[in-house]
């Protein structure tokens, strides 16, 4: 039987969400402290866990199927691989960053001057874009102790809270790209595999879609139904349910979380009352 290879990060960052999604679409997934390649009871996938680094190029060579990393790290290798979903977590930027006191944000500072990163293709791909020299230092981590030691005169690394910036007395002055984890997959996918993939993505889009949206219910008086219902962007026509009490009838829909707050007091003014919002768990259409 034909299984998918899907490679995770071992440990880090995206390990732990990537996981947890694979669970919530109903894959069966257990960490992999001890085994580094888990196949899967209740769907045709074999788990592989590697080093987040070697990732983009096992994709190019048909080694795994499918993959989740960063977007900044398919950048920086520049391997030949397609992305296919943009996952939502893992959210962060790559950005040039230099020490707090110096006051000047305009890209000619590093004009000639030392920059640290871990991600010199991004960087010299962006600094040749914008007729910048730069002398770029390459270190594998902890990028942002590098001007404090002397090493470079600004630094670029992801960012994310812009904590371990603040900490280190450095401020962002540009952000190069952005950057979510990606399900990628490899080009030499075989079809018996691309046919398995496309039920993943099938349940991973049902989880995604489910996440935003929420499921809202309210009592409205009856004839205030159809004024309430217009102000809700519903996916076909809200459900319309008597209430026990007469002229009164329970108005059930779908609604964004980021709308429902737009729109509340509109509802409330239109006759709403009682209004509920419960979270979605898979939302397929
Ligand atoms: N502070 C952060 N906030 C949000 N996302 C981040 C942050 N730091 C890194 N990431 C994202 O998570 C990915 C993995 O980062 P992590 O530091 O766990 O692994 P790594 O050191 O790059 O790789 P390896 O597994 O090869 O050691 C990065 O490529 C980036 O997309
Ligand atoms: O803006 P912040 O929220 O502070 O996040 C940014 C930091 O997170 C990442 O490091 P990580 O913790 O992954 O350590 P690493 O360098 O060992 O990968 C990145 O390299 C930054 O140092
Ligand atoms: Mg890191």
């Amino acid at each position: 039987m034909s299984t998918l290879k899907i490679a995770i990060q071992k440990s880090g960052r995206l390990q732990s969400e990537s996981l947890q999604l694979l669970k919530s679409c109903g894959i069966n997934v257990e960490n992999g402290r001890d085994q580094l390649k888990v196949t899967i009871g209740n769907f045709p996938l074999e788990v592989l866990y590697l080093r987040n680094s070697d990732i983009p190029q096992y994709l190019e060579d048909g080694v795994v199927d499918v993959a989740i990393v960063g977007e900044n790290l398919l950048v920086e290798k520049g391997n030949k691989v397609k992305i296919i979903e943009r996952l939502g977590f893992s959210k962060c930027r790559v950005s040039l960053a230099i020490p707090k006191e110096i006051d000047d944000n305009k890209l000619s500072y590093f004009q000639g001057k030392r920059i640290a990163t871990s991600y010199p293709k991004t960087l010299e791909a962006f600094l040749k874009k914008e007729g910048i020299e730069s002398e770029i230092h390459v270190i594998s981590g902890s990028v942002e102790i590098a001007p404090n030691i002397g090493l470079a005169d600004g630094i670029c690394d992801i960012v994310s809270t812009g904590s371990t910036l603040f900490k280190n007395g450095l401020r962002e002055t540009q952000v190069i790209l952005q950057s979510e984890a990606v399900l990628v997959k490899s080009l030499q996918i075989k079809p018996a595999q691309q046919e398995i993939l496309n039920r993943l993505v099938f349940r991973i889009q049902a989880v995604l879609r489910a996440k935003n949206t929420k499921y809202i219910l309210m009592n409205v008086p009856n004839d205030k139904i159809e004024q309430v219902s217009a102000i809700l962007p519903v996916l076909k026509s809200p459900t319309v349910l008597p209430l026990a009490e007469k002229g009164w009838s329970s108005l059930h829909s779908v609604i964004d979380e980021g709308t429902f707050w737009n729109v509340i007091d509109e509802l409330k003014l239109a006759g709403a009352e009682g209004i509920l919002i419960v979270p979605i768990d898979k939302m397929v259409i």
